[in-house]
């Protein structure tokens, strides 16, 4: 049997209002497809005024969370403020009372997580999350139902919208990073603090939410390698384009013998691939699987309503289940280490082909020096190219792709090259993902 969901809401900005507008338009269609009304009954804001305009008049607006926690009709807390306090204290307090939660907020769960499922496991209600990662898309429920037969070898993605709205418009129009940077933020893709998006964090934070899901393990921030698209090149951008690859931020983490990776960087993808073809606010995530084998999710990963419709499908699933014991829900992440889990990967034995640009000074046997320290590391090429026009100072710059090999071995390679004395400036380092 269906039950009736009164909302508290926390948060009327781009997510809470996404949330609203789309309960209220489409408020029958809902109750049907729920089996029982769901409506919001409290907001909770700090500009009282400004959302009381934005709402029905029988909504009760306050500014203290508080008052969704102690108001007993109130069954569901949806959590769509952001940032750690005081969200972490209302969804505590939430679960305490019993009240189910649905949240949009990755950097709490990510750095918070195995302390509030915990709590809800214990006290038998449901943290749904699904607009926290990808937005729209339902990877959450993709990995928890629709792939729950298979065992997850790796999940490779475009998970910020920001990162790639920035990459893709800056290809396609030249503007600058700033300014459409400014513009992402207009649109309501960018987070709060946009360094989050740009350096990489907001990425991982989604990334641990889907390795936590797929592979069983608590999660753990300090586990995640992070790299943002802040020192990004022109240049290599535009190299990239010319060996036949775009350059996205991806977050990927896979279950090998060495353990769990993950993490996040930008990487030389090929054109051909799906995923070198997702462009602006767009997310996309494969998921390889022993039976499935890859499935490709695509959607809007940022935004009001795409993240609303998210928070609304979390609000429909508990109406359904909300009478369901819950170990007969679909499981929350674990929180304690699962023996049979493997532990998280050292970054250093990742496994991954790259791409160099190494500055150099334009005279023979520069080439053969530097091949000669990647194979002095075990490290074979795939492509070479010497940019024919020297640069003014008698410079020239030398790609290279490599085969796969250890991260721990081209880094040596890099301190070692970085010492000859015709290498003239900074090896710069990518990694590619040929994503088969
Ligand atoms: N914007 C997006 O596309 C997406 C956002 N998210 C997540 O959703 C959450 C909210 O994001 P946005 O809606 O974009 O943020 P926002 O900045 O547009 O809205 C935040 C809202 O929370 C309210 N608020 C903040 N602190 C408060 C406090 N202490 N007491 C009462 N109200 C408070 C603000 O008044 C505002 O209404 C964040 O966790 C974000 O990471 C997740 C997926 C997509
Ligand atoms: N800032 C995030 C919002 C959604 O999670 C993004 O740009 O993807
Ligand atoms: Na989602």
């Amino acid at each position: 049997m269906a039950t009736e969901i009164k909302v508290g809401l926390a948060g009327f900005g781009n997510v809470g209002k996404g949330t609203y507008d789309i309960l209220e338009r489409n408020h029958s269609l809902i109750r049907q497809r729920a089996g029982a009304p769901i409506s919001v009954k409290r907001v909770t804001v700090r500009n009282v005024d400004r959302v009381k305009l934005l709402v029905d008049e029988d909504v009760i607006v306050t500014n203290d969370w508080h008052d969704l926690v102690n108001d007993p009709e109130v069954n569901v807390v949806v959590e769509a403020m952001g940032g750690i306090e005081p969200a972490k204290s209302l969804i505590l307090a939430a679960i305490d009372a019993g009240k189910h939660v649905v949240t949009a907020n990755k950097a709490l769960l990510a750095e918070h997580g195995n302390e509030i499922f915990s709590a809800a496991q214990a006290k038998g209600v449901n943290v749904a999350f699904e607009a926290a990662v990808a937005g729209s898309i339902p990877i959450v429920k993709a990995l928890r139902e629709g792939l729950a037969a298979n065992r997850v070898s790796s999940i490779a993605g475009i998970i910020n919208g920001t990162c790639n709205f920035i990459l893709s418009t800056m290809r396609d129009t030249g503007r600058s990073f700033d300014d459409v940077l400014k513009e992402a933020q207009r649109l309501g893709y960018a987070e709060a603090d946009p360094t989050f998006d740009i350096e990489g964090t907001d990425s991982a934070h989604k990334l641990m939410l889907l390795s936590a899901i797929a592979f069983g393990v608590p999660v753990d921030m300090s586990k995640v390698h992070i790299e943002g698209i802040t020192h990004l090149e022109a240049k290599d951008i535009k190299f990239a384009e010319e060996l036949g690859y775009r350059i996205k931020l991806l977050g990927i983490t896979k279950y090998t013998d060495y353990g769990i990776e993950l993490r996040v960087h930008p990487a030389l993808v090929p054109t051909r691939r799906l995923l070198a073809n997702v462009e602006g606010a767009m997310n996309a995530v494969v998921v390889k699987g022993d039976a499935a084998e890859s499935s490709l999710y695509y959607g809007k990963g940022a935004g009001s309503e795409p993240t609303g419709s998210a928070v609304v499908a979390d609000l429909i699933d508990i109406a359904r289940t909300a009478e369901v014991a819950v170990s007969e829900r679909p499981r929350m992440p674990t929180t304690t280490h699962n023996p049979k889990a493997k532990s998280f990967a050292d970054f250093g034995d990742t496994v991954c082909s790259y791409y160099l640009r190494i500055p150099v000074e334009d005279k023979p046997g520069v080439l053969a020096e530097i091949a000669r320290i990647l194979a002095d590391n075990k490290i074979s090429i795939e492509s070479l190219i010497q940019k024919e026009a020297p640069l003014e100072d008698a410079s020239t710059e030398i790609i290279l792709l490599t085969h796969s090999t250890r991260e721990a071995d081209i880094q040596r390679a890099i301190r070692t090259m970085q010492q000859l004395a015709n290498v003239r400036g900074a090896i710069v380092l990518l990694r590619k993902e040929e994503l088969q």
